[in-house]
């Protein structure tokens, strides 16, 4: 088993409401994060508990049970040993307007004790330069957030935990993040990237956990999670023709745009029963669910088989009940 840079075990985060109950923003939470680069993404929709973990983990709230480990080492007790291999944007970093990008970095390097030489890497890495000597405040807020993702990156960290790092920025802002967050994973960072954007972690993750009203509800490689559909879609000449000899052979079949969908996991089966016909494929391609169909499936699951947090009713949910929606899929959690 590889090794991992975040484990939680049974993580539970409680917050009183000001009628005297309980709000349960993080229940039994089961959180297996690899080291060794790549991007893992933490998907839930807004208020499914993302923000409560990740400060968490970082020493920023108190779980009310569970245990938490970062490196092995046991958080928050020893969070002072390893917090200088963590990076973190969870709230946006105060920089001085009317500095530049990298006098901001500068003086945040001094500040934690790191050469100023490593300010150049870290601008190059979010593909700030040429922007680096502009005012903080003529930045857009593309380049704001790539600023404070250099600021983490400083310090070298082997682990890099983005919070909705996309949230309120424009198209191309997005892009750019993204490649940015792809680029630090592929040279071996290991990023938790928290998203309630399906495409976003369909795009840049290798692996994800999904959580949805504070608890697991799938996790593993995000190829394992999308899995395929128990259906091929293929290309044929006489698309027509190949409908009658598909439902001749008690195949189910319907003609889509980009081809014929036929409904079985066996391809050798098509092949053959259109070959005897003399239909021959010119494409066969295995179908894969999109994530979001697969967070749909899960979420409504859990929110008919869950109680939901938020009502500010004492006693939702007690500790170790289990998670019934929860589903582990692949090897990558
Ligand atoms: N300080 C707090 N006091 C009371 N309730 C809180 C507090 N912080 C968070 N919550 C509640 O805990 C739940 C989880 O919130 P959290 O911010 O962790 O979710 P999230 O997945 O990060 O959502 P978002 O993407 O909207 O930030 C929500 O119901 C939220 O209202």
């Amino acid at each position: 088993m590889s090794e991992l840079i975040i484990e939680t075990t049974g993580l539970r985060k409680e917050f009183r409401t000001r009628r005297g109950g309980h709000r349960v923003a993080v229940q039994d939470l089961d959180l297996a994060v690899p080291a060794g680069g790549g991007v893992h993404g933490f998907l839930g929709p807004n208020g499914s508990g993302k923000t409560t973990t990740i400060r968490m983990l970082l020493g920023l709230a108190r779980p009310t049970a569970g245990t938490m480990r970062l490196f092995g080492e046991p958080v928050p007790d020893r969070l002072p040993q390893v917090i200088g291999r963590v990076g973190a944007v969870v709230e946006s970093p105060k920089f001085s307007p009317s500095f530049s990008g990298r006098l901001n970095l500068q003086l945040l390097a001094d500040s934690i004790g790191v050469p100023r030489s490593r300010v150049d890497a870290a601008i190059e890495t979010v593909q700030l330069t040429g922007r680096e000597g502009d005012r903080y405040k003529s930045y857009s807020l593309g380049m704001k957030q790539r600023l404070a993702i250099a600021a983490t990156l400083l310090k070298d960290p082997q682990l890099l935990i983005l919070d909705e790092p996309t949230n309120g920025l424009d198209p191309a802002g997005i892009r750019e993040i993204r490649e940015t967050i792809r680029g630090l994973g592929a040279a071996g960072v290991t990023v938790l990237l928290s998203s309630h954007i399906l495409a976003e972690v369909q795009q840049v993750c290798t692996a994800a956990t999904i959580i949805g009203n504070g608890r697991l509800l799938a996790s593993g490689q995000v190829e394992d999670l999308l899995g395929t559909t128990g259906a091929f879609r293929v290309v044929v000449p006489e698309p027509e023709r190949a409908m009658t000899v598909l439902a001749a052979a008690e195949l189910d079949a319907r003609v889509e745009e980009h081809g014929v969908r036929v409904e079985t996991e066996d391809a050798a089966r098509i092949t053959r029963v259109l070959g005897e016909a003399g239909i021959w494929l010119s494409e066969l391609t295995p179908l894969r669910a999109d994530l979001e169909t697969f967070f749909l499936q899960l979420t409504g699951a859990e929110q008919l088989g869950a109680q939901q947090p938020g009502t500010g009713q004492p006693g939702t949910g007690q500790p170790g009940t289990g998670r019934p929606g929860a589903q582990q899929v692949g090897a990558g959690a």
